[in-house]
């Protein structure tokens, strides 16, 4: 069976990768990723110029219906992120996740990136909801739409956005139009659904403490959203616009799911933070299984062809 995909020039032998921040914090971690059976390649943990702790406290939970976090943008730099994809892209085109704090961080680690030896993809993070007093910037179209502006005057890597999930048919228009103007090489949809909050039933209090319990929502409960963001952009995006699906994938079929709704590759957040890297291999074999029942094997074959009722 195929299971390949491209973006960018890039071709991926395996189309399941880590969602950033999960399994991406430390050069210890990343090789697990990079060495991982089933895994086509990796994105490390957004980056800011500088290294950040994060939020402090209890800061990540699990919970039946998946995982809340307001991890708060913890990391080790761009340059220690850059440093590591420069000695390990000859292995697997890989991806580079930046999450600047204001337009003139992004702009700034753009620049850095493209005066670099980097040659694999960056994802451009504009929806990291956990960061106290920063709003999501995919929720704000013009602001979004002046770094896009900004950003290709000048960088000429391949370059995708890592979006908020979009609860609005007129937003997914929105964001679209934005999006069509640039030659983005891929979006990748969806981050955790932000601002969630749930409750410890022992303790009567918010599972994590950042934030007041409010953090970002990743695992089953982000299928049904996951699912319909992959949809809604791959119906409006130019068809140059790969996407990458993200978000709910605990077994193959939510894999196939994903592809079945347009995703070119598939990242696994929540379900790699409780089950680890051998996750990848499972969900491969589950993917073939599922395509195998029907019929199908290669997944050009039923990409982007989910049927409606009407
Ligand atoms: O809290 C985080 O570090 C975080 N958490 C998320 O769920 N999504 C993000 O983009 C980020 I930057």
């Amino acid at each position: 069976t195929t299971m390949t995909a491209s973006i960018a020039g890039f071709t991926f032998d395996d189309i399941l990768l880590n969602a950033a921040g999960v399994y991406c914090q430390t050069t210890e971690e990343l090789d697990q990723i990079l060495e991982a059976p089933g895994a086509g390649s990796l994105v490390t943990k957004s980056a800011t110029p500088m290294e950040r702790p994060g939020n402090p406290g209890v800061r990540y939970a699990d919970m039946a219906l998946g995982s809340i976090n307001s991890m708060g943008l913890p990391n080790l730099s761009l340059d220690y992120y850059l440093e590591y994809a420069i000695a390990h892209q000859a292995d697997k085109p890989l991806f580079l996740s930046i999450a600047g704090l204001s337009k003139d961080d992004n702009l700034q680690m753009l620049r850095e990136i493209q005066a670099s030896d980097f040659n694999g993809l960056v994802e451009l993070n504009l929806s990291c909801p956990n960061v106290p007093g920063k709003p999501q910037t995919g929720y704000d179209f013009d602001t979004t739409r002046q770094i896009l502006t900004e950003a290709f005057t000048f960088f000429k890597k391949p370059l995708g956005v890592k979006l908020p999930p979009y609860f609005d048919i007129a937003h997914f228009d929105m964001i679209a139009a934005v999006l069509n103007d640039f030659p983005l090489a891929f979006v990748n949809t969806i981050n955790s659904i932000g601002n969630g909050l749930m409750v410890n039933p022992d303790t009567d209090t918010a599972m994590i403490a950042p934030k007041g319990g409010f953090g970002g929502l990743g695992g089953a409960i982000a299928k049904p959203t996951a699912l319909a963001n992959v949809r809604g952009l791959r119906q409006r995006l130019n068809p140059e616009i790969k996407i990458i699906g993200t978000g709910g994938v605990k077994d193959g079929r939510d894999v196939y799911d994903l592809i079945l709704c347009g995703a070119d590759l598939v990242s696994v957040g929540t379900t790699l933070h409780q089950e680890g890297p051998t996750v990848f291999n499972r969900l491969k074999h589950e993917l073939e299984t599922e395509m195998k029942v029907k019929a199908y094997d290669d997944v050009a074959q039923f990409r982007g062809q989910l049927q409606t009722l009407d």
